[in-house]
């Protein structure tokens, strides 16, 4: 890599100085163009009323009203739309102006004989002309030789060809305000210089987008196309958050015609990493997709109001069970229903429902019961086996609701209906004498009393919650049969441990309480049961720390959306369960699916090479490794007497903040030992702890338990019990391996007994030791 003169580099100060005086230019226009649609949109909204022709005197009129009145709307919506346009080019001219762009190729086409040099930034830009580019997407099929291609022959596709030719120079520009404070031309790869520059700057507490620095094997997972499932298994640190990040501004890019924010949801681990990664998208000029944690979405979709644990508690519960609990029924329970096998229990107690044992609910009227649940078991049962359930209740809610129209009729001309009618109002009123008018007409034979048209508009009314339910199959009583499955049933193998899981499961039904491993089978018998509306609005679906769900979660979350693409990505070293391992799709990315692509990210970018060579050693998996090569001071194990370690970590905190660190976690295994460490700094030193709550994390000293920390990184992490007693097992491992790999910049641990056995798998050279 080598600087450029001095002389080019007044040439290209002198490039983006016209570019940004072309930014300027446009950005007056648009302004010109916003300030007159703001002025047509004031006057409309003022004139609303006069251009509308209100007259409600008859039937036709009243239609004609509705007309004119929508019109009008709708050419003010028009207006306001063009105008939220003009504001969006607006913010991206404003971002541009910024810095209009970070790199540059010049390629030279086989075919064409051109070259022009291609200037690349975060949104396109073109010349007054509109014929020539100034800027080209980063996301514009050319740019991708700008990621995939150092100096030499390299190609790009194209929706139809694909183009091939040399490329004779490649630069990077550090553009701040409009002043070029870096340039460098690149031999090799891109971006080790400025790779360094951006990993060596402190950790923020936003995630921020990398558009100007994607590596090669990222950009495979940002452009990737035609697969259903496109599975990424990615070291800690390897840029897996932000590849998805840039994939999906790149697929609403890529497919802005027909695909919207709307159609994609993100599924996060909890509502700080969401809010920690919400300014990407935005910052790149892209509206923020939906995004949800897998428990919000449980809670939505489940239907009966039972309180779910979180899976931060469950967590909790797994981490500080004593060792007689090791073995508890509630261990059994996760094991079994986080398997796989659990699902085909589940299809096979489904299949039992088709014939027998599904609990109905009565429907009920004015405090008597209509229809009864014996009549409607009856009902669903004499109908042919051969059909699903889902179809069957369809046809029962289709009978339901006939008899309710029966029900109706019934009740029409009874006394009540008549008294509820002074309870309808003004307009009711108007409405049952235009309709009366208007039927008078029409037929001959009949005299159409108003009172008739009341009476069926209370009925409409009062029968209105009933046929809703019904629609909605509220008629099944969906948790008693799902109760059923651990009362009344015996599978033919059943799993073990049953009879114990069958007791268990029992009582936290009763209390309505779903531990957080039955949320997922229980959602899945409900769309079993029901028939999945397919929610069709999701197209494709992103899983982050997809190595945190339980095969059973991942296959209900495929039921859920089998039309979804989905990207899943995670780090089998971070899972928290070992038994979750074997039907994780990351390990397991099972042959038999339609479409699938597995991409594994090596380099690791987040911590110094000197982080990373101490915690590779010990990384749960055999996945390869390989560290970026970003100097720093290898990682400190302080060995201490237990009563210093208050004053340890406050030391230790003021030492790091004084030499630059600006965020700065104490990672704790357990919110238990979070508690414990935070009541010991009380009053001794200022921080934040942070629960399962927080939805931010402010600068600062910050405690908080490994699972919390996922997913989000900092200048330096203090382990405060990195001993033996703390983390042994194979699941502490990856824990602890969690834990070291948040840290960017330091890493400091401390144990007052013998350290944790993986740090013995480190090469003593690794690492510092102090005893104090
Ligand atoms: N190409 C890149 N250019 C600049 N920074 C990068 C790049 N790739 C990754 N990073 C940085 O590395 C850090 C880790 O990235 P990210 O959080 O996306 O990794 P991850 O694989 O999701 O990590 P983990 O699994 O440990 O949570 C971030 O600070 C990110 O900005």
């Amino acid at each position: 890599m080598t600087s450029t003169n001095n002389h080019t580099r007044e040439e290209e100060q002198l490039r983006v100085d016209r570019v940004i005086h072309h930014i300027d230019q446009k950005a007056e226009k648009i302004i010109a163009r916003a300030s007159s649609i703001k002025e047509s949109v004031i006057e409309l909204r003022k004139d609303f009323w006069e251009d509308v022709t209100v007259n409600i005197d008859e039937p036709d009129d009243v239609i004609e009203t509705q007309a004119s009145i929508k019109q009008q709307a709708e050419l003010l919506t028009q207006k306001e739309q063009s105008h939220g346009k003009l504001d969006d080019e607006l913010k991206t001219l404003k971002r541009l102006r910024e810095s209009p762009y970070f790199g540059r190729i010049d390629f030279h086409e086989d075919i064409e004989q051109t070259q022009e040099p291609i200037y690349i930034g975060i949104a396109s830009l073109m010349d007054n002309s509109d014929e020539d580019f100034l800027v080209y997407d980063w996301r514009a099929p050319i740019s991708s030789l700008y990621y995939d291609y150092s100096p030499g022959e390299a190609q790009y596709e194209t929706m139809e060809e694909t183009i091939s030719g040399e490329i004779t120079l490649k630069r990077q520009f550090i553009i701040q305000q409009g002043i070029i404070n870096g340039m460098f031309d690149t031999g090799v790869t891109i971006g080790d210089r400025l790779l360094q520059e951006v990993l060596g700057n402190n950790a923020s507490t936003k995630m921020k987008s990398i558009v100007a620095t994607i590596q090669k094997e990222q950009n495979r997972i940002i452009r990737n196309k035609g697969n259903q499932y496109l599975i990424v298994q990615g070291a800690a640190g390897s840029g897996k958050t932000s590849a998805a990040l840039q994939r999906i501004a790149y697929l609403m890019y890529a497919y802005r015609d027909i695909l919207s924010a709307d159609n994609i949801v993100l599924l996060s681990p909890n509502p700080l990493f969401s809010s920690y990664i919400a300014n990407v998208l935005p910052e790149l000029g892209e509206t923020n997709v939906r995004q949800t944690t897998f428990l919000d979405f449980l809670e939505n979709q489940i239907r009966h109001p039972f309180t779910i644990e979180s899976p931060f508690e469950q967590m909790e519960y797994v981490m500080t069970r004593t060792n007689q609990q090791n073995d508890s029924i509630r261990m059994k329970n996760i094991d079994c229903k986080s398997d796989l096998s659990f699902m085909r229990l589940l299809d096979g107690f489904i299949d039992h429902l088709n014939t027998q044992d599904i609990q109905f609910r009565n429907i009920t009227f004015r405090g008597e019961v209509l229809i009864s649940k014996e009549q409607i078991s009856d009902y669903f049962y004499s109908l042919d086996e051969t059909i699903t359930i889902p179809n069957k209740l369809e046809l029962v809610a289709r009978w339901l609701l006939q008899e309710i129209r029966d029900q109706q009729q019934n009740e029409l001309d009874k006394d009540w209906v008549l008294e509820k009618t002074e309870l309808l109002d003004k307009e009711d009123y108007q409405d049952a004498f235009y309709q009366a008018q208007k039927q008078a007409e029409h037929e001959t034979n009949e005299v159409v009393h108003e009172e008739s048209i009341l009476r069926k508009e209370v009925i409409k009314r009062v029968f209105a919650p009933i046929k809703k339910k019904i629609k909605e199959y509220q008629f099944v009583h969906t948790s008693a049969a799902y109760q059923r499955l651990f009362t009344d049933w015996t599978p033919d193998e059943p799993p073990e441990n049953w009879e114990a899981i069958r007791t268990y499961t029992t009582a936290n039904l009763a209390e309505n309480f779903l531990p957080w491993e039955d949320a997922a089978p229980y959602l899945y018998f409900q769309h079993r049961l029901l028939g999945t509306p397919h929610d069709r609005s999701v197209r494709y679906l992103v899983v982050d720390e997809a190595q945190d769900y339980a095969g059973f979660q991942f296959a209900c979350i495929k039921h859920i959306f089998p039309n979804a693409r989905m990207t899943l990505l995670g780090d089998i070293n971070q899972a928290i369960y070992s038994y979750m391992a074997d039907e994780n799709p990351l390990v397991a990315a099972s042959p038999e699916e339609a479409s699938y692509e597995k991409i594994t990210l090596t380099k690791s970018y987040r911590s110094t090479r000197q982080i990373a060579e101490f915690t590779i050693p010990f990384a749960p998996g055999n996945e390869m490794i390989e560290p970026f090569n970003r100097e720093g001071n290898k990682p400190l194990l302080i060995q201490q007497d237990r009563s210093n370690l208050a004053k340890t970590l406050v030391a230790e905190a003021n030492k790091l903040r004084k030499n630059g660190s600006e965020t700065i976690g104490i990672i704790c295994k357990t919110k238990q030992e979070s508690s414990q460490v935070a009541s010991l700094l009380k009053d001794k030193i200022a921080f934040t702890q942070i629960d399962e709550s927080a939805s931010n994390f402010p600068k600062g000293l910050l405690i908080l338990p490994v699972y919390l920390a996922k997913g989000i990184e900092m200048d330096a992490v203090i382990v405060p019990d990195a001993s033996k007693e703390r983390y042994s097992n194979e699941t502490d491992r990856t824990l602890f391996y969690t834990a070291c790999t948040r840290a960017m910049h330091e890493l400091i641990m401390l144990t007052a007994e013998k350290p944790a056995p993986f740090i013995s798998e480190v090469p003593q050279e690794k690492y510092q030791e102090e005893r104090r």
